[in-house]
C-alpha cells in the first residue's frame, strides 16, 4: 500500500467532539436538538442505518425522535407522519429513510418535508438554494467528503475533480457544492454516457466515484499520486456465501493513489456526522 488513508471515522469522531461542546452551549439557553428518522418497512439494512444514526445521536447529545411504519403503509399514513414531524418544536430536523417501498411516491415524500426541517438537504427547494448559492442545509455525503478533503489539506482550489455519478443524493449536488467560489474547483461530472471514462479520470487531481458500481475504478484509470474518494455501497454476496459491502474503488487503486479515502471507514461515517451538524445548525438558529 502506498495511498496514505484519510480517516473519515476518526475525522467524523472529531466532528462528533465538536458537536457535543455545541450541544452543551445549547442546553444552556434551554435547546436540545432533535433528529427525526422515518422508517418504512423493515429492510434490515435501512434498520442497521437508522439505529446508526440514532447511536451517533446519544453520542452527542441529540434527542432522537423514531416514527416507523409498516411496508404496507399507505401514502396517507406517511403523508401524515410527516405532517407531525413538520409540526413538532422538539424535532429540529428529520430523514426519510430511503429507498421507500414501491408503492410510496418518493417525489411526493420529499416534497411534503419542511425545506428548513430537511436534514438531508435534499429537498428540491434546498436543492435548488444550493444552485442559486442561497444559505441552506446542504446535502450530507457531498459536505462529507468536502469537510474530510478539507480537514486532510487537500486543496480543492484549482483542482481538476472528476465526478463520476450524477445521482441526486452524491454526484449530482457534489458537483454543485465544489465548484462554489468557496471550494474553486474545476468539475468534470462523469456517468454512464460519457464516452472515455478513463480519459477524464486519468486527468484528475481528485476522482472522487459514486457510480455504485463495485470496483468500477481500476489503477489504469487513474495518474499515480491522485486523490481517490470511494462513495460506492453495494451489498455483495462473498465467495463464503456471506453478504457484505464492497465500494466502487478496485483494492489495487491503494498501490497507485496519492491519499485514498477508503469504503467502509471513509465516507459512511462523515455522512452521518454531517447530517448532525446540519441538525445542530438548525438548533442553534432558534
Ligand atoms: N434519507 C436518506 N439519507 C441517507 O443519508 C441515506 C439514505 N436515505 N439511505 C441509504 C443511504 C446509505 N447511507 C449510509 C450512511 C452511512 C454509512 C456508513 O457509515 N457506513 C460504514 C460501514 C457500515 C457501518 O459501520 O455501519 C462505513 O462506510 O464505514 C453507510 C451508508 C445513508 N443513506
Amino acid at each position: 500500500m502506498t495511498a496514505t488513508l484519510l480517516d473519515g471515522k476518526a475525522t467524523a469522531a472529531e466532528i462528533k467532539d465538536e458537536l457535543r461542546a455545541r450541544v452543551k452551549a445549547l442546553a444552556e439557553r434551554g435547546i436540545v436538538p432533535g433528529l427525526g428518522t422515518v422508517l418504512v418497512g423493515s429492510d434490515p439494512g435501512s434498520q442497521a442505518y437508522v439505529n446508526g444514526k440514532h447511536r451517533d445521536c446519544a453520542e452527542v447529545g441529540i434527542a432522537s425522535i423514531r416514527r416507523e411504519l409498516p411496508a404496507d403503509a399507505t401514502q396517507a399514513q406517511v403523508d401524515e407522519t410527516l405532517a407531525e414531524l413538520n409540526a413538532d418544536p422538539a424535532c429540529h430536523g428529520y430523514i426519510v429513510q430511503l429507498p421507500l417501498p414501491g408503492h410510496l411516491d418518493t417525489q411526493r415524500v420529499l416534497e411534503l418535508i419542511d425545506p428548513d426541517k430537511d436534514a438531508d438537504g435534499l429537498h428540491p427547494v434546498n436543492l435548488g438554494r444550493l444552485v442559486l448559492g442561497y444559505d441552506a442545509p446542504l446535502p450530507c455525503t457531498p459536505r462529507g467528503i468536502v469537510e474530510l478533503l478539507r480537514r486532510h489539506d487537500v486543496p480543492l482550489r484549482g483542482a481538476n475533480v472528476a465526478v463520476v455519478g450524477r445521482g441526486n443524493t452524491v454526484g449530482r449536488p457534489l458537483g454543485l457544492l465544489l465548484t462554489r467560489r468557496s471550494e474553486n474547483a474545476t468539475v468534470t461530472l462523469c456517468h454512464t454516457g460519457t464516452l472515455d471514462l478513463a480519459a477524464h479520470t486519468r486527468a484528475a487531481d481528485i476522482v472522487i466515484v459514486a457510480a455504485g458500481v463495485p470496483g468500477l475504478l481500476t489503477t489504469d484509470m487513474i495518474t499515480p499520486g491522485a486523490v481517490v474518494v470511494d462513495v460506492g455501497i453495494t451489498r455483495v454476496i462473498g465467495s463464503d456465501g456471506k453478504g457484505r459491502y464492497t465500494g466502487d474503488v478496485d483494492p489495487e487503486v491503494a498501490e497507485v493513489a496519492g491519499k485514498l479515502v477508503p469504503m467502509p471507514g471513509g465516507v459512511g461515517p462523515m455522512t452521518r456526522a454531517m447530517l448532525l451538524t446540519n441538525v445542530v445548525e438548525r438548533a442553534e438558529r432558534g
